[in-house]
């Protein structure tokens, strides 16, 4: 694989190794079921306007009990929210979800970034890159994330192949559908919430345990 400048880089496509963030965490079974799944990661989200939200009040006994990659998920903090959340949790990633300013993102550590993206892609990913973990694609959605909607893969491709950097899928993953949405789209990670729920916030066994497996397996043989 190449980028469209020429530069090679090496992507895990094909391997069967995809990261896996389950999202919308808020109790410790179905934080410690995801880690014996094998999910890479856990998101907890502090927007408080999702039905995921996790007061802080409950989040650092939470987060301390958890060991895995621990990302908090926000939308347009304020600074000062963002320093509380950085004196009081292990945070290791931060989600920044919303229309958060470049000056914003200089503030938390570099490199420790996941930006979820809208539309203007390109412009963003160009003013993000240098202090991003990884881009992440979700859904268009009033609520901002959670919304079960489906990204358009077709779009996460062209976007995958056309730059360097990883990108985590998001938006309407279930153990359904993503299976065809690696083959299609090859990304460095995925993240899922409602796709592996009962109900907002609380996950479901066996959906998580599907999702996970499918996420191990093969999508194609590895070459
Ligand atoms: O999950 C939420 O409720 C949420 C609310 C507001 C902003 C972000 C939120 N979640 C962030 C995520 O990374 C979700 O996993 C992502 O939006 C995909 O959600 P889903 O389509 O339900 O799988």
């Amino acid at each position: 694989m190449s980028n469209s400048d020429g530069t090679v880089f090496d992507y895990p496509i094909g391997k069967a190794k995809v990261w896996v963030k389950i999202c919308g965490i808020t109790s410790y079974e179905d934080g410690q079921l995801a880690i014996e799944y094998g999910a890479d990661a856990l998101g907890f989200v502090f927007y408080p306007q999702s039905p995921r939200y996790l007061p802080l009040s409950q989040a650092s006994n939470l987060l301390s009990r958890l060991n895995i990659l621990k990302v908090a998920v926000l939308v347009n903090p304020s600074l000062e929210e963002v320093e509380i959340l950085k004196k009081e949790l292990p945070i290791d990633l931060w989600q920044l979800h919303g229309e958060e300013s470049l000056a914003l993102g200089h503030r938390l550590p570099r490199g420790k970034i996941i930006k979820a993206l809208r539309p203007p892609f390109e412009q963003k990913i160009k003013e993000w890159a240098d202090c991003t973990f990884a881009f992440l694609l979700d859904s268009p959605s009033e609520k901002w994330g959670g919304s079960g909607k489906p990204f358009d893969w077709g779009k996460a491709s062209l976007l995958r192949q056309h730059y360097s950097y990883p990108f985590i899928l998001a938006g309407g993953l279930n153990p359904d559908n993503i299976q065809r949405a690696l083959r299609e789209v090859e990304p460095f990670g995925v993240d899922v919430s409602s796709g592996v729920e009962k109900y907002p916030g609380k996950k479901d066994k066996k959906k998580l345990l599907d999702f996970i497996e499918k996420c191990k397996k093969p999508t194609h043989p590895v070459s």
